[in-house]
């Protein structure tokens, strides 16, 4: 699918999923749907969603209407059409957009056959990492068991316990190393100050990509800028914009797949790498190093926004931070020596700092997840006697977690950051069903995100690190909270609509 662009500065211009709605909300009808469904005989109580006939030119349009929340736009249109479900057609493809929380996770049934991701997974390794679409097919269509075994590395490198656990030391050792690079290494009295979220992602980043690819990688600190340059440019890669759009994007992109095969990178290898390098070494080697950098969009672009999140929530949030600092200081107070690495068992007495990630995934997740329908089929919505949606092939799904994330009938207060709203498993929902079922930031079914045990242990690990050792106020006290960055939604975690000042020391021991 194609994304509507703004064209007056390729490359820093983002691309947003919202500037196409809003754009599309500026003029709408249900008569054409109305129409449509009199020619056609569907059955009984099943009718086609309400379609938002909108003028959505492809260039031309961008950050002027990037004005409002997509989560917005999807409920409001919902009430307007009066109906859960609708269509709205984005530059020739027609798409689903659900408004019902108890409908939009319908897209993860891996009961429902007409819908299918691996076209986009295609179109993604394609667009975005920049392998040649026929190399793609031939992958994809011919290697199936060639990609059991990937996954099944996935799973054993960061779900299996033993495994994750040796990981999360590599990842301590990549913090307490950056720690040392940032002037953080020893108490020295003075403060330092720090844009907050790059600060983050000099961590983040690197204690990603170190046990993911290559310690080899950890040395490269060029690395970082050159893949900022070119994450910014993936929503419009991925929409295939015009190549006067991408081209820096695009170039950036060349720059980081030279970095991944030099022979540091090789030199470096991960346990996980050297099992994959086995599995995929039939490939090219140009080829494996685009695949690595599919898997670093696919844990960078989320892991550093989330963890940025809930850094800035614990600093706007005294009551918060001081209960998640006096949960960390328990569990080091009992360590028999606390220079040593914590464990996985330790990590997993700090259930507050755990409930705080959950709560920023909930609040900033703003990915859709974007799925094909090969086939016709019928989406119930959740009332015993309301309509049924007839989901056309052909069309694509937009499902949009906030939908459910944000809901206030199933979260109570969901603009507020509750700390420890995930503390109880078993908590309910206003609704009455399990609060969890309604959490979904890692997606589900088939493509249920592989990293995210991992990544759940990595946040708890740097932010003990942060809140044992080192002094951190904001700059200005009185400054807002930064809020979620409109030209960005759609993608990945929201990123912060501005980067506050962030003033940290080592403290004493
Ligand atoms: C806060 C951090 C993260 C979030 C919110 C997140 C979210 C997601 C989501 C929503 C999906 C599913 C996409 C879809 O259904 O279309 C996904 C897939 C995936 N994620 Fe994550 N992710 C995170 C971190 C990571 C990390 C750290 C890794 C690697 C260590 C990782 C590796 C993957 C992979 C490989 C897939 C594709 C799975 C498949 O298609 O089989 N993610 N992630």
């Amino acid at each position: 699918m194609t994304l509507a662009t703004s064209s007056t500065k390729p490359d820093s211009v983002h691309v947003t999923l919202l500037s196409i709605a809003a754009t599309a909300a500026t003029v709408y009808t249900v008569s054409s749907v109305l129409a449509f469904q009199k020619r056609r005989k569907l059955p009984d109580g099943v009718r086609l969603p309400p379609h938002l006939t909108s003028y959505i030119p492809y260039i031309g349009v961008g950050l002027q209407f990037a004005n409002g929340l997509i989560l917005d736009f999807v409920s409001d249109t919902a009430k307007k059409l009066n109906a859960s479900v609708f269509t709205a057609t984005v530059n020739g493809t027609k798409c689903v957009f659900i408004a019902d929380p108890d409908l939009v996770f319908t897209v993860y049934k891996d009961s429902i056959k007409e819908v299918d991701s691996i076209s986009l997974q295609k179109q993604a390794m394609t667009t975005l990492s920049g392998i040649n679409r026929s190399a793609v097919d031939e992958f994809m269509d011919n290697n199936k068991e060639v990609q059991k075994a990937a996954w099944g590395q996935f799973h054993k490198y960061f779900f299996q316990s033993d495994q994750v656990s040796k990981n999360i030391e590599a990842v301590q050792r990549v913090i307490g190393g950056r720690l040392e690079t940032m002037g953080l290494s020893k108490a020295d009295g003075e403060w330092k100050s720090f844009h907050m979220f790059e600060f983050v992602r000099e961590f983040s980043f690197f204690a990603s990509v170190g046990p993911l690819l290559s310690n080899g990688l950890l040395t490269q600190d060029q690395i970082i800028e050159t893949y900022a340059k070119f994450e910014e440019g993936v929503p419009l890669l991925f929409a295939e914009a015009p190549s006067l759009l991408t081209r820096n994007t695009a170039a950036a992109r060349e720059r980081v797949v030279q970095m991944l095969m030099t022979s540091e990178v090789d030199e470096g290898l991960s346990e996980f790498m050297k099992a994959r390098k086995v599995t995929l070494g039939h490939l090219p080697k140009e080829v494996l190093a685009r695949m690595n950098l599919g898997l670093i969009v696919a844990t960078v672009s989320n892991s550093v926004p989330a963890v940025f999140w809930v850094l800035c929530e614990l600093m706007h949030n005294p009551k918060a931070f001081e209960a998640c600092a006096k949960e960390v200081k328990h569990v080091s107070d009992k360590k028999a020596n606390k220079e040593d690495p914590f464990t996985m068992e330790e990590l997993d007495e700090m259930p507050l700092l755990e409930s705080c990630f959950k709560e920023c995934l909930r609040m900033y997740q703003a990915s859709f997840s974007v799925r094909n329908v090969t086939g016709d089929f019928i989406l119930n919505p959740k009332e015993k006697n309301g309509p049924k949606y007839l989901i056309e092939k052909g069309t694509c799904i937009m499902a949009y977690t906030a939908t459910a994330h944000m809901h206030p009938s199933i979260f109570e207060n969901p603009e507020t950051f509750q700390y420890d709203r995930f503390l109880d498993p078993t908590k309910t929902a206003l609704n009455g069903k399990r609060l969890l079922n309604y959490w979904r930031p890692f997606g589900g079914g088939a493509h249920l995100c592989s990293g995210r045990k991992f990544i759940s242990y990595e946040v708890r690990v740097f932010l003990a690190i942060l809140l044992l050792k080192v002094d951190m106020k904001l700059e200005d006290p009185s400054e807002l909270k930064p809020a979620i960055a409109l030209d960005r939604q759609g993608f990945s975690i929201a990123h912060p609509n501005k980067d506050p000042t962030l003033l940290a020391k080592m403290r004493e021991s």
